[in-house]
């Protein structure tokens, strides 16, 4: 038997009338003396605890005693001048130093006054040695949308327990919805609790920059209000999403991000728009190459998009495990906006089947030295595309059926949370995709870049002449 017993955890203590105390006669005048000690440690130790409280209270009393009410109305004057000024003339720098701390503390305090039956309704305290012990609230975080709390376990707790009962956290606090991550340490977990919603407004494209970070290109904003940044070095990209459900905005959201790179000749991008040219017809200068309506020419381009990554290959073994891109040896983006139309709906048999294996190379060697597949999908199943399990990185807009999502984010994607066939049609460009090492899917909106946008786009980035149907002008 263990000389002790220890459990993480905050003890909720019993009220002290449980206990039966022995019977001592205290004279009153010591036991009066006895209080006024305790309250006065106690107030002391309240007085240090909360200091950020006391000690402008303190500040706000000397003042009035020093310079009556001019002294405490000055200051508090001088103080909400100051702020406005800030926040007027920074508003980040202001909300990120002095409103969002000022927050965090505020929104701490009554998070607190909730936690325990909030804890114990959920059925997240815990019963040990006769006592009822709760996970200890250590951090709250605010930002514009979200509340970040980060929570230690009690012992024998796990990530999943928050996470099975996450919604009924975020109606307990008056969240929009709740997302449950493991911590920084095994012992914490975060619960993010959201409360507006970023990604009812359309986003605005991200600002080009001339040399591209292909470990961290910006696409979306997150339901966090963070932004969504995609790996693309040492990875193939599969979207999925319904008709209309803005896979468009997720390939001009990436060209958007690549432009200083295809200018520069870092990058270069070959795109293949089997439906005729309609979406990707405006980007024209934007591409090396280009093909819309001849299946054979899509078939020979992936051949020496084959060619290429095997030369590259030959020349970089045993040098490097990661192609880094030059102008004279770029970065190769192969963006396919209907892979169906190539892998299932092709009639000519010879073609398909030449195109199935030039991209079953590409997806299975390209990564490491450099050449990256982009492809966007209706239908996720495996009859329409075989190999969708050699896309690492995936991302699920709308999608029409629930077992469309795990087909599309990996098994029990779903059941954690990527509601992909409940995204309204009002809302396209909303998808769920996973992040690195964080198992919990993440709502985001891609940028969107209309029309205009797409011309100005090409205009001032776009450097080279594709012709359609894979030549090179
Ligand atoms: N990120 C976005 N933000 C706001 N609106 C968007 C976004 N993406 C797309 N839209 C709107 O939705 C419409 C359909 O988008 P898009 O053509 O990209 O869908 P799609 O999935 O490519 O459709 P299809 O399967 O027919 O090719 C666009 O015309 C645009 O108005």
């Amino acid at each position: 038997m263990p000389l002790v017993n220890v459990i993480r955890g905050e003890r909720i203590e019993p009220a002290p009338f449980n206990i039966r105390t022995p019977y001592i006669k205290v004279p009153l005048w010591l036991l009066l003396a006895g209080w006024t000690v305790k309250a006065s440690v106690r107030l002391v130790v309240l007085a240090v605890r909360h200091w950020h409280v006391s000690g402008p209270a303190l500040l706000l009393g000397w003042l009035y005693l020093r310079y009556g009410w001019a002294g405490p109305v000055g200051l508090v004057g001088g103080v909400v001048a100051l702020a406005v000024g800030w926040c007027l003339g920074h508003r980040p720098t202001f909300e990120r130093f002095a409103w969002y701390p000022v927050l965090s503390r505020w929104r701490r305090w009554s998070y607190r006054r909730q936690w325990l039956p909030a804890m114990a309704t959920a059925k997240l305290s815990v019963s040990f040695d006769g006592q009822t012990v709760v996970p200890v609230l250590k951090r709250v975080r605010c930002n514009g949308v979200a509340d970040e709390l980060t929570v230690r376990m009690v012992t024998g707790q796990i990530p999943d327990d928050f996470a099975k009962v996450s919604e009924r956290l975020a109606h307990t606090f008056g969240a929009r919805a709740s997302r449950v991550s493991a911590g920084s340490r095994p012992d914490l977990v975060t619960v993010t609790l959201l409360r507006g919603d970023p990604l009812t407004e359309t986003v605005a494209p991200f600002p080009v920059v001339p040399v591209p970070d292909f470990t961290a290109l910006p696409l979306a904003r997150r339901e966090d209000g963070e932004t969504y940044t995609l790996r693309l070095f040492g990875t193939q990209v599969l979207v999925v999403g319904a008709t209309d459900a803005g896979k468009g905005s997720v390939i001009w959201s990436l060209l958007q991000s690549l432009a200083g790179g295809i200018a520069s000749g870092l990058v270069r991008v070959w795109a293949f728009d089997p439906k005729g040219g309609m979406e990707l017809g405006a980007g024209l200068p934007l591409f090396a190459r280009f093909a819309c309506e001849d299946f054979k020419a899509m078939a020979d381009m992936l051949e020496e998009a084959v060619a290429t990554m095997r030369e590259r290959t030959a020349r970089l073994r045993g040098k490097t495990r990661q192609h880094v891109p030059t102008v004279a040896d770029p970065l190769y983006v192969i963006v396919i906006d209907e892979l169906a139309a190539l892998t299932a709906y092709l009639t000519d048999r010879q073609t398909k089947d030449r195109i199935k294996a030039a991209l079953g190379v590409l997806l299975t060697q390209g990564r490491a030295v450099g050449v990256h597949v982009v492809a966007c999908l209706q239908d996720p199943r495996k009859e329409v595309l075989p190999f969708r399990d050699l896309f690492p990185t995936r991302i699920g807009l709308r999608l029409t059926e629930e077992a469309h999502v795990d087909l599309t984010l990996g098994e029990g994607a779903r059941d954690r949370g990527a509601l992909c066939d409940r995204i309204p049609r009002s809302a396209p460009g909303v998808a769920y995709v996973v992040l690195d090492g964080d198992p919990t899917p993440m709502r985001v909106r891609f940028s969107y870049l209309d029309d205009d946008a797409i011309t100005e786009l090409a205009h001032d980035y776009g450097r080279l002449r594709a012709v359609p149907n894979g030549g090179v002008a």
